[in-house]
């Protein structure tokens, strides 16, 4: 479909979803509508099958799971034309249409900035009216969790913190690249996955220049794991989000633009509720990490070496198509775990992680301006607050190993006088800092780290 055509399109549709019990398939329908007719797409996520066949009980609680993930995931097919209309396909309860409406407006709050669009920003969902029939209480906190692992530092720490706290994680990634497959070799343990086909319709309209931008698809892929753990009868979904997500980019037309919204505190709770009210999950999903720093947790992360030769954080290795081997070396992300770990690890070490020293490299330089709060606004990328940049260069200062590199140097000029007051008094390596919701039985899991 022209591009032209897409533009007038009014209206986002949700026709219909459907599983296929005994290979895991579920099939979510969408529609863009308008003057010009109709484009369709189709989703097929492919959920691991469990050996045991589920209970009822389960199965009912997935139905309303995926129920949610239909809508959720919209977000990738909405977003090629951003129509003023969504239509959502069945009535919701408050809890699930506040999450709903949080994910289209705050979740694509990047992509409506980017693309000059602030209608998106204050989007009201057409809910359909109607009651929805009370979710079943399905409690299964007891259960052994299940660990989301992306490849990166995050996920190592808390896959750790959770074995060595004796609650026997499960690793889940969805579509799990070499990256993903090489980290959960280096743990020992046995993961589940899931596949998501994205539908290729989406591609095309891409090239042709449809519109585009970032999606809060953290939000995709805790559904995907919520509906993996009920599916197998595990406990609750373990994320590895560190308060640092919650902080805004920068604040637009009075509206906080954070471009990792849907790993915040804000976006957690609302799923949580969600996920009580429309399914009835009592302790479906939480992230260990909230109450920790970035810094902190590289600061963990330095304490464990089984995963050295394979751990990526940058975001260049998880694309569809032509991704990174691993550490591109030249992307905001890549730039900030390096300054990150850097004050807890050798200079050795680090470089034989990232496969080259940043700070030896006076091209990083602009970068790491930005990262400092210097130059421009924190970057549109999972990089920590500025303060953490300046706590980890204070550090770096001081050290015979890295105050002399040629970058490190440059940003204690670049820096002004008052961020050495901010580091000397900064609470980056005090936990809390907010709400979080880890129940009491994981909280020993990350005292087992912490203290
Ligand atoms: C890997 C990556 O960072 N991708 C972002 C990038 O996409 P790009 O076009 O360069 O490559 P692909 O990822 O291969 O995607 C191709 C197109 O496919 C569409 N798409 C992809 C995934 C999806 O779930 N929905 C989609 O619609 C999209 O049109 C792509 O152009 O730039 C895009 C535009 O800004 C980003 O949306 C891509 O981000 C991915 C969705 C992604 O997985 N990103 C994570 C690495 C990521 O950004 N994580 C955040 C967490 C943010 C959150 O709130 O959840 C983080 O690390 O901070
Ligand atoms: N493909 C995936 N499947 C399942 N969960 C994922 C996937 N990618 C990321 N996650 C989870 O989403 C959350 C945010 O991802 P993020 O990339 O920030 O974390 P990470 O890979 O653990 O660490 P880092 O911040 O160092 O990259 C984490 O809890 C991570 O485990």
């Amino acid at each position: 479909m022209p591009n032209t055509q897409l533009r007038r399109m009014d209206a986002f549709t949700f026709p219909s979803y459907s599983i296929d019990l005994s290979t895991g398939e579920v099939l979510f329908d969408y529609a863009l509508t308008g003057p010009d007719g109709e484009q369709r797409f189709t989703e097929v996520i492919t959920l691991p099958v469990p050996e045991e066949p589920p209970s009822d009980a389960a199965v009912s609680a997935l139905g309303r799971v995926l129920e949610l993930l239909h809508v959720v995931a919209g977000v990738s097919y909405y977003k090629t034309a951003a129509p003023g209309q969504l239509v959502l396909p069945a009535p919701l309860g408050p809890a699930a249409a506040g999450f709903v409406t949080a994910v289209y407006t705050k979740g694509l709050a990047e992509y409506a900035y980017r693309n000059q669009l602030p209608y998106v920003l204050e989007l009201t969902p057409q809910v359909p009216a109607g009651r929805v029939k009370a979710a079943g209480e399905y409690d299964n906190s007891d259960r052994r969790p299940l660990s989301a692992v992306g490849g990166g530092k995050d996920s190592i720490v808390s896959l750790e913190a959770l074995r060595r706290a004796g609650l026997d994680p499960v690793p889940f990634s969805v579509n799990p690249n070499h990256v993903i497959n090489a980290v959960n070799e280096a743990s020992g343990l046995t993961p589940l996955a899931a596949r998501r086909r994205i539908d290729p319709v989406l591609f095309e309209l891409n090239a042709a220049g449809a519109r585009n931008g970032h999606i809060p698809v953290t939000a995709i892929n805790s559904l995907i794991a919520v509906a993996t753990a009920v599916l197998h009868g595990l406990g609750p979904v373990v994320m590895s989000n560190e308060r640092s997500a919650s902080d805004p980019n920068l604040i637009w037309n009075g509206h906080e633009i954070n471009h990792q919204w849907s790993k915040g505190v804000e976006a957690e709770g609302l799923l949580r509720a969600a996920l009580a009210e429309h399914a009835g999950l009592t302790e479906p999903y939480f992230s260990l990490l909230r109450p920790l720093s970035e810094l902190h947790i590289a600061r963990l992360f330095a304490t464990i070496d089984r995963y050295d030769d394979v751990v990526t954080s940058c975001n260049a290795a998880f694309k569809l198509r032509d991704a990174s081997e691993r550490w591109c070396r030249d992307c905001p992300k890549c730039r900030f775990v390096f300054l990150a770990l850097a004050p807890f690890m050798s200079r050795e070490r680090i470089t034989h992680i990232f496969g080259g020293d940043l700070l030896a490299d006076e091209t990083q330089i602009p970068g790491y301006r930005e990262l400092l709060g210097v130059d421009g606004h924190k970057p549109f990328e999972c990089v920590g607050e500025v303060e953490e940049s300046v706590v980890a260069l204070s550090l770096l200062a001081e050290q015979p190993d890295w105050r002399d590199t040629p970058v490190v140097r440059a940003l204690v000029e670049a820096v002004p006088d008052t961020a050495w007051s901010t580091a000397a008094t900064s609470d980056a390596f005090t936990p809390g800092g907010g709400p979080n919701y880890v129940p009491p039985t994981y909280t020993k899991a990350l005292h087992s780290l912490t203290t």
